[in-house]
């Protein structure tokens, strides 16, 4: 028998691990996930979300009004997430992000030590938060880019 060849790259499968992180994420207008890689290894996984331990039914989503009825000062944002659950040093690891990070999570990366950016989304290309994580990530030698996976969906069937 010839081996399958509908197999997805390894870029494809860490930015689908990322996509599906996201999909735990609880915020109504924007979800976010990230994964960590090392050796091909995933070594952390995170979504956009309220600190363990929140009442959800109380913290409010909101985007708008005053800064403390929204949700801005409270999320914890997917990178972070998953550079705290991850489960081994992340020396000269990649983190796969369903969008670009901002510069708090940027700030993060580079003290944890994660030395690659893959994302997906650079829908806020040309914000002050994009320019100050492009300038510190430059100039602490975290290289990024842009996925270049072919998929663009991926389908996962619950099957026997
Ligand atoms: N690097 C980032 C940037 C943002 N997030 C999260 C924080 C919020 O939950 C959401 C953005 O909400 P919006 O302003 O689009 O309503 O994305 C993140 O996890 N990582
Ligand atoms: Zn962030």
């Amino acid at each position: 028998m010839e081996k399958r060849l509908e197999y997805i790259s390894w870029e494809e499968y860490f930015m689908g691990v990322a996509f599906l992180s996201a999909q735990r994420s609880k915020d109504p207008t924007t979800q976010v996930g990230a994964c960590i890689v090392k050796d091909n290894k995933v070594i952390g996984m995170g979504y956009n979300g309220f600190p363990k331990g929140s009442d959800d039914d109380f913290m409010s989503w909101e985007r708008e009004g005053d800064i403390l009825n929204t949700k801005y000062p409270y999320v914890v944002h997917a990178e972070l997430n998953a550079i705290l659950n991850s489960i081994k040093s992340l020396d000269n690891s990649t983190i796969y992000v369903t969008h670009f990070p901002c510069n708090e999570c940027s700030k993060a990366i580079i003290q944890s030590g994660i030395s690659e950016i893959i994302y997906f989304s650079d829908k806020h290309k040309g914000s002050d938060s994009t320019k100050a994580s492009e300038l510190i990530l430059k100039n602490a030698n975290v290289s990024y880019r842009k996925y270049e996976g072919n998929k663009l969906k991926l389908e996962v069937l619950f099957k026997d």
